[in-house]
């Protein structure tokens, strides 16, 4: 950009800010960033998606104007978002971690406050073909809860290891539903895996694999892109599930193999685990769980919470008046149940109505703002023969098994968890509970239920199980 551009530019900021005011500027026009003036257009950038359609649903034609007082013949302006690695430099972009309670209390904890150094990374992963990365998806700005507690700690041993160490699980498998982590965890290990610039670590979605790989066959450079992808030491595969074609499932199977045969790193996320990937082989499905498989559990209330205190944090270190009062929080962490996009959204909406109203974030405002947000709280009804038929599945036995007299080990814990569930899940009294389970009596099925009980509060693979168990019946 020529200086005189810059000139021009540095005038139109100056005539936005003095139509707009000083606060309304900051809150929204302080990180935009002129690209191009090209005859009559304009190209500015923004670094997120929200800024974009905020300004173009709010200021375009003021935008508009105060470039055409410094330039008549500009006739549009083009609004873009930068690309990650382009907003990734500033120091005070870096996130913010929150204070919170210990996990040990079951509690949502900051992963750790390490300020990561993203442009080389950025550049380097860039220049090695990457996804593009979100500078805010660190672990400074994940927030650990007893959810993702295994998840986490898998992915930080992997950003940690060193070039030469021994690979302690591959590899190693992320399953989660929508919006519970799974991006920002993987982005989290690139981040941190790039920093110390010894090791290539490479994050990919599925799409981008896919394509990488037809267009590289198209241009017959399959041959160069299997070696570039063989050459890096931690390959990162977002969106397992949309790996589509059977060419590409197999090119996928082959770098799979050979880079875990020379002991190099994989971690992969999906939206399932590998034995519910349909349409990828088996072999494939039998590699993806033979490492470490972990799930992460829908985000607890105490996780909820972490999250929107961090959000709001973020949100502070660009405007230092936004304040979400504690029983704000609390009410949005109570409400907003479904995932972290929702969450982050509800904090979004806040601070563009308080900015732009310049009131300050009541509980009657947020109540307001979210509703749409809320789900209604109205159990899925669920019958016993659901419950019977998914507790079956998950134990390997037939569901006559569980209606059985037998007493093998293997039905009766299996029978006794469903029993549990029955009595949770559904408005089912004991004896009948009872009846339809082999006509047992009603002593038994409390026995069962109190047993349960007593296991999950310890047994923290069993408390797993049975909570997979219940969002399964409950989805
Ligand atoms: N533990 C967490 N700490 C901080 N932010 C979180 C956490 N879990 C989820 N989020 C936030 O929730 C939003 C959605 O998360 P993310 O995109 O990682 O979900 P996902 O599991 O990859 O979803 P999808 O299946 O749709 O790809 C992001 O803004 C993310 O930062």
């Amino acid at each position: 950009m020529t200086n005189s551009e810059q000139e021009r530019w540095s005038r139109v900021k100056g005539r936005l800010r003095s139509t707009v005011g000083e606060d309304v500027y900051t809150s929204w026009f302080a990180r935009m960033d002129l690209e191009a003036v090209q005859d009559e257009s304009v190209h500015l950038s923004v670094p997120t998606r929200f800024l974009k359609s905020w300004i173009q649903a709010h200021y375009a034609e003021r935008v508009l104007s105060c470039w055409q007082a410094e330039m008549p013949e500009v006739h549009r302006i083009d609004l873009s978002v930068r690309t990650a690695m382009r907003c990734a430099t500033p120091a005070k972009e870096a996130p913010v971690a929150v204070e919170a309670r210990r996990a040990e209390r079951g509690d949502a904890k900051p992963a750790d406050t390490r300020a990561p150094v993203m442009t080389p990374v950025a550049a380097s992963h860039d220049a090695l073909g990457g996804s593009p990365l979100d500078p805010r998806l660190t672990f400074a700005s994940f927030v650990v809860g007893r959810a993702n507690t295994l998840a986490h700690a898998a992915a930080r041993q992997v950003a940690d290891g060193r070039r030469g160490d021994p690979v302690m699980f591959n590899p190693l498998y992320i399953h989660a539903g929508v919006g519970l982590g799974k991006t920002h965890l993987l982005q989290a290990v690139t981040w941190a895996g790039n920093a110390g610039g010894e090791r290539k670590v490479l994050y990919l979605t599925a799409e981008k694999f896919m394509y990488g790989f037809v267009a590289a066959l198209k241009s017959q450079t399959a041959l160069a892109f299997k070696e570039a992808l063989r050459g890096i030491d931690v390959l990162v595969i977002d969106d397992l599930q949309f790996l589509q074609g059977k060419s590409t499932q197999a090119e996928f199977c082959h770098t799979l193999n050979a880079l875990i045969d020379a002991g190099r790193q994989v971690v992969i996320a999906a939206d399932r685990p590998p034995s519910d990937l349909e349409s990828l082989d088996d072999r494939v499905r039998s590699r993806l769980a033979g490492g470490l498989v972990v799930e992460m559990a829908t985000l607890g209330e105490d996780l909820r919470l972490g999250i929107l205190k961090s959000r709001v944090a973020a949100a502070r270190a660009h405007h230092a008046s936004f304040d979400v009062p504690e029983p704000v929080l609390d009410y949005l962490a109570r409400s907003i149940t479904h995932n972290g996009r929702d969450l982050e959204g509800a904090i979004n909406r806040l601070l563009a109505h308080s900015k732009l109203n310049n009131q300050p974030v009541t509980l009657d405002m947020a109540e307001r703002e979210v509703r749409d947000l809320v789900r209604p709280q109205e159990p899925k009804r669920i019958k016993i023969e659901d419950i019977q038929r998914v507790v079956a599945r998950q134990y390997n036995v037939s569901r006559s098994d569980l209606l059985s007299s037998r007493r093998t080990a293997n039905v009766v814990r299996p029978r006794q968890v469903a029993m549990y569930l029955a009595k949770t899940l559904t408005l089912r009294s004991l004896p009948e509970i009872g009846r339809r389970f082999g006509g047992r009596d009603h002593t038994t099925v409390l026995h069962a239920v109190r047993k349960i009980e007593a296991l999950v509060g310890k047994d923290t693979t069993l408390n797993d199980e049975v909570e997979a168990l219940k969002r399964q019946l409950q989805d």
